[in-house]
C-alpha cells in the first residue's frame, strides 16, 4: 500500500460535503490503491454536526480510509495536505447574485490562503469549489506567496459536465460520444459553453446540432443559468452534481485528463486566448500528474470571441472589487 494522501476538505459538515467525503474515502479521487487521510474544515458551531458526519465515515468501514481528523483552525487542519478542497463558503441563496458573495467570502479565503501557504505540504494542489469560486480561487492565491500559481484551480467542471448532458440530450447521443467541450471564463451566468469545438461522436458538435438559436437561446443559458434553476426546484443549492464534479475535476488535475480529450478548468490565465493575465478563468486544459496545460491553437471565432470577452470582463470586475477590499 501507498502512503496515505492527506486531503483537506472546507465545509465538510455542509451538503457538498456530505456528498464528497464518502467518495473521496471509497477511492474515487485517488484510486483504489491509495489510502486517504481526510483533513476537514469547519466552523466553530458546526464542529459537532460534523462529528456526526465522522461517525458516518467510521460506519462505512472504507478500507482506503487511514484517518480522519476535524478542527476549525486552518493553521492545524491544513498541516502536511497534499489536495486542499475548499468548498466551504457561504452559498448563494434565492435572489443572491454571486457579486453579493465577493465580501463576506473573501476573508475565508484570505485566510486560507495564508494557512495553506505555511502549513500545506509543498506538492499540494488546491481547488476551490465554493462561490465565487474563480475570484475565491485569486485571493487563496494572492494570500499564498510561496505556493506556485499554477497549483491554484476553481471548478467550472459541473458546468463541463451540464453542458455535455444538454448537449447529449439535444442530439439523441450518449454522454460518453461527447468530447472536447469547453467552459470559459467564469463560473457565473456569464459563462460560456462552446460547442464550436465540441465533438458528439467524433463530428463538430455546433455543425451536429446545426440550430444556431437553440445554442444562443436554449444552451447556453440552460447551462449558464442550471445552478439558479437548480436553487429554485430544490430550495438548496446545487450538492451532489457538485461533488461529484469536484471529484472529476481533482482527480483528472492528479492522475490524467482522458486520453486525446480535454476538460474545464479555471486557472490562471497566462494571457492564452486573449484573456487578461493573472485571473482565474476557464479554459480547455489536459491534464496529467498534477500538471495543467492550457489547449492551445483553437480558433475563435467572433460569436464566441464575443462571449468570452463578456465573461473575462466580469472576472476583471470581481478582481478590481477585491482589490479594492484589499483581499488580494
Ligand atoms: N463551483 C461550483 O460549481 C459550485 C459551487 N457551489 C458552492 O459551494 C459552496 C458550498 O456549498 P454547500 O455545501 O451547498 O453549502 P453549505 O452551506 O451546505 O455548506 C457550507 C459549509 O461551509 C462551512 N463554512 C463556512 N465558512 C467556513 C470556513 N471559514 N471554514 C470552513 N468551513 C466553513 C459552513 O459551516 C457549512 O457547513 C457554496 O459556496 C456554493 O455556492 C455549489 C455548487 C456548485
Ligand atoms: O448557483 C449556485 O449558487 C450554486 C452553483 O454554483 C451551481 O450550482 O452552479
Amino acid at each position: 500500500m501507498n502512503t496515505p494522501v492527506k486531503v483537506a476538505v472546507t465545509g465538510a459538515a455542509g451538503q457538498i460535503g456530505y456528498s464528497l467525503l464518502f467518495r473521496i474515502a471509497s477511492g474515487e479521487l485517488l484510486g483504489k490503491d491509495t489510502p486517504v487521510e481526510l483533513r476537514l474544515l469547519e466552523i466553530t458551531p458546526a464542529l459537532g454536526a460534523l462529528e456526526g458526519v465522522v461517525m458516518e465515515l467510521d460506519d462505512c468501514a472504507f478500507p482506503l480510509l487511514a484517518g480522519v481528523e476535524t478542527g476549525d483552525d486552518a493553521d492545524v487542519v491544513f498541516d502536511g495536505v497534499n489536495v486542499a478542497l475548499l468548498v466551504g463558503a457561504r452559498p448563494r441563496t434565492k435572489g443572491m447574485e454571486r457579486g453579493d458573495l465577493l465580501e463576506a467570502n473573501g476573508a475565508i479565503f484570505t485566510a486560507q490562503g495564508k494557512a495553506l501557504n505555511d502549513h500545506a505540504a509543498d506538492d499540494v494542489r488546491i481547488t476551490v469549489t465554493g462561490n465565487p469560486a474563480n475570484t475565491n480561487a485569486l485571493i487563496a492565491m494572492s494570500n499564498a506567496p510561496d505556493i506556485p500559481t499554477e497549483r491554484f484551480s476553481a471548478l467550472t467542471r459541473l458546468d463541463h459536465n451540464r453542458a455535455i448532458a444538454q448537449l447529449a440530450a439535444k442530439v439523441g447521443a450518449p454522454v460518453t460520444d461527447v468530447s472536447h467541450m469547453t467552459i470559459w471564463g467564469n463560473h457565473s451566468a456569464t459563462q460560456y459553453p462552446d460547442l464550436f469545438h465540441a465533438q458528439v461522436g467524433g463530428r463538430n458538435a455546433a455543425e451536429a446540432v446545426d440550430d444556431q438559436q437553440w445554442i444562443e437561446d436554449t444552451f447556453i443559458p440552460t447551462v449558464a443559468k442550471r445552478g439558479a434553476a437548480i436553487i429554485e426546484a430544490r430550495g438548496s443549492s446545487s450538492a451532489a452534481s457538485a461533488a461529484s464534479a469536484t471529484i472529476d475535476h481533482a482527480r483528472d488535475w492528479l492522475r490524467g485528463s482522458p486520453e486525446g480529450d480535454w476538460v474545464s478548468m479555471a486557472v490562471r490565465s497566462d494571457g492564452s486566448y486573449g484573456v487578461e493575465e493573472g485571473i482565474m478563468s476557464s479554459f480547455p486544459v489536459t491534464t496529467r500528474d498534477g500538471s495543467y496545460e492550457i489547449v492551445q491553437g483553437l480558433d475563435i471565432d467572433d460569436f464566441s470571441r464575443g462571449r468570452i470577452d463578456a465573461s473575462v470582463a466580469e472576472l476583471v470586475e470581481e478582481k478590481a472589487a477585491v482589490s479594492k477590499l484589499g483581499l488580494i
